[in-house]
């Protein structure tokens, strides 16, 4: 598969402040990418760039061939083969779920746009809302037209600033699972801005870790999650130990660490606390300077000495 988009050593400073450091990487056509990182690590301004909406001081972007440049070269900032999705989608209220559709390809001949229609509210699972105002669907219906919207004209590229970020936590899940499936079937090449590890994981072929506008890792989900570069990188995917095992500083994910009555290790359980699918322990240890946290399937004893095993690919 061919790069659909080409980020070449973007820098971007307001005044004296330098968001953007030397970006460089590559997205393939119909690969779903994360750009995770903390607030003010420059994800937003990164976003905007590659869509249009921001000059970059030095650097090129190109999708699909195309030099995207921002407002300084062009009056109306943006490309019709670009599309955002945010967190603050707007649907019309007073236009139902098809009308709102309709408004994006309203310049197709009639034909073709009632076909178009046909295909995102199947896709979207919205073809019995069809005639449905936004104040009558759920908030992921809701969700689910501003994605039918954003893919109406199809794009060649969607970009989305944390789009399930203004979610119920307890909705989120199936939301998120119902856009990624959307985004697969139309395999539409997307960029996703996002703070939740959880987006990324669920979602991105490949993330990327930005750090204080560097770029920290880029990689699979599942590679930064077991073979971080950085503890920034570690930290980000989920919950880590650093311990010194014969003298040497180890990053380890609760999930590694095994309490067992011949394990190598001893510690004392400092806390633990009923997580549903399992306990939360904390326990001291020689090996580590703060308390080590890993998860066990039944209670413990705060004092109980225990002994452990790691069963580590080791992350530095
Ligand atoms: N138009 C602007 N003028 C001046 N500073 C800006 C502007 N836009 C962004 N910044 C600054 O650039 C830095 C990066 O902002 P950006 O919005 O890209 O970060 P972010 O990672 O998306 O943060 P968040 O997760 O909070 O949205 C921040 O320090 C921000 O204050």
């Amino acid at each position: 598969m061919s790069a659909l988009v080409q980020i070449q050593h973007v820098n971007k400073s307001f005044k004296d402040h330098q968001v953007l450091h030397d970006i460089h990487f590559e997205v393939t056509e119909g690969e779903i990418i994360c750009i995770l990182g903390e607030s003010g690590s420059g994800k937003s301004t990164l976003l905007r760039i590659i869509g249009g909406l921001e000059d970059a001081d030095q650097g090129d972007v190109t999708v699909d061939d195309e030099t995207i440049t921002g407002p300084a070269n062009n009056l109306v900032p943006g490309y019709d083969f670009i599309n955002f999705v945010t967190q603050h989608f707007k649907l019309e209220q007073f236009r139902t779920v098809r009308d709102n559709i309709y408004s994006v390809i309203s310049y197709y001949a009639q034909s073709d746009a009632d076909d178009r229609i046909h295909e995102l509210l199947e896709l979207c699972k919205l073809s019995e809302k069809a005639e449905a105002y936004p104040r009558e669907l759920s908030g992921g219906q809701q969700q689910r037209v501003a994605i039918a919207m954003a893919l109406a004209d199809e794009p060649f590229l969607l970009l989305m600033d944390e789009p399930f970020s203004n979610l119920d936590v307890n909705m989120k899940t199936q939301i998120r699972g119902e856009i990624v499936e959307i985004l697969r079937k139309a395999e539409v090449t997307v960029i996703f801005v996002s703070h939740d590890p959880v987006d990324a994981m669920a979602i991105a072929d490949r993330v990327i870790i930005l750090e204080d506008g560097h770029i920290a890792q880029i990689d699979t989900p599942q590679k930064i999650y077991q073979e971080p570069t950085s503890p920034y990188a570690a930290k980000f995917l989920g919950p880590i130990n650093y311990l010194k095992v014969d003298g040497k500083p180890i990053g380890v994910r609760p999930e590694q660490i095994k309490i067992h009555k011949e394990g190598e290790h001893e510690g004392k359980v400092t806390k633990c606390i009923f997580m549903g699918m399992h306990y939360h322990v904390w326990l001291t240890s020689d090996i580590a300077d703060k308390t080590i946290l890993l998860y066990h399937s039944s209670a413990l004893n705060i004092g109980q000495a225990v002994h452990f095993n790691l069963m580590t690919t080791e992350i530095t």
